[in-house]
């Protein structure tokens, strides 16, 4: 499935390139002002910071809400207290865009990630183009060349790479890219099994001085406290904003 997600996401670049040549973009990429720092916006605190997710639909759960506003969803969290916006812009299975990325980030003033199935340059060139601050970059769908170029090529245009694992040789390959975000996602993406317990057995792996993002499976306050007691700085959390009060339930999330 994450073969299959990757390939799409790439043809899909392929095909907005035929409009969009890579010249046209990378120079709408160093016409943005700069990003925002996110590693210092999610350095570790005393308190647990929240990365809230606009998610309409996902391959494992389908439909999850129906989201006409992105950028007023992204307002939403930002008063309740979110630390940065991720930006799902894929289209045929979460129902993203590159669209509601740019309009998320004419509306927050917090760091906004662009989460999605990267692996070329146009794709990067795109994200900072549309505001991104921040590439998710997912460790299991690249080989270590590609995953090196990409997470240079982020770093030189001023954002912030997110470096996504699921294991503990996964976590080796990031610490190796010098990698300073670093997500473990409790989703297998390929099974689409969930582990909570997976962070907490990864968590004396992280790299020294890396922020230590927990990802996916956060549907209650308790889930957020088991991964901040096991060393999470951030989480990341879509379903349960999207499905739920994303007031009452960043406010719960965030008291953790
Ligand atoms: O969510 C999915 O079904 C999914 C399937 C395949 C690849 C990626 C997928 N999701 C992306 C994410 O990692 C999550 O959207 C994110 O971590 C938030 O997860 P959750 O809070 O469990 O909605």
């Amino acid at each position: 499935m994450l073969s299959e997600l990757t390939a799409n996401a790439v043809a899909d670049a392929e095909t907005r390139r035929a409009d969009r040549p890579l010249a046209e973009v990378e120079a709408a990429a160093l016409a943005r002002p700069a990003a925002i720092d996110a590693l210092a916006v999610l350095a570790p605190a005393e308190r647990v910071k929240v990365i809230a997710e606009i998610k309409r639909s996902s391959p494992s759960r389908g439909a999850l809400a129906s989201i006409d506003d992105a950028a007023a969803l992204a307002r939403t969290y930002e008063i309740g207290g979110a630390s940065a916006i991720s930006v799902l812009t894929e289209g045929r299975k979460f129902g993203g865009s590159l669209a509601d990325l740019e309009s998320v980030r004419a509306a927050v003033s917090l760091p906004v990630l662009r989460k999605d199935f990267i692996a070329t340059p146009y794709q990067v060139f795109e994200a900072r183009a549309a505001g991104a601050d921040l590439v998710l970059l997912i460790v299991a769908a690249l080989d270590d060349a590609t995953l090196g170029e990409l997470h240079g090529l982020i770093t030189q245009l001023g954002m912030t790479p997110l470096v996504e694992t699921h294991s503990a040789d996964e976590l080796e390959r990031a610490a190796q890219l010098g990698a300073r975000l670093i997500g473990v996602n409790a989703r297998d993406l390929t099974t689409f099994e969930l582990d909570r317990d997976l962070f907490g057995r990864l968590a004396d792996r992280f790299p020294e001085g890396a922020i230590r993002v927990a990802e996916s499976a956060v549907l209650s306050a308790a889930d957020v406290a088991h991964y901040r007691a096991a060393g999470a700085d951030a989480v990341l959390v879509g379903e349960a904003l999207v499905t739920g009060d994303p007031i009452a339930n960043l406010s719960a999330f965030l008291a953790v």
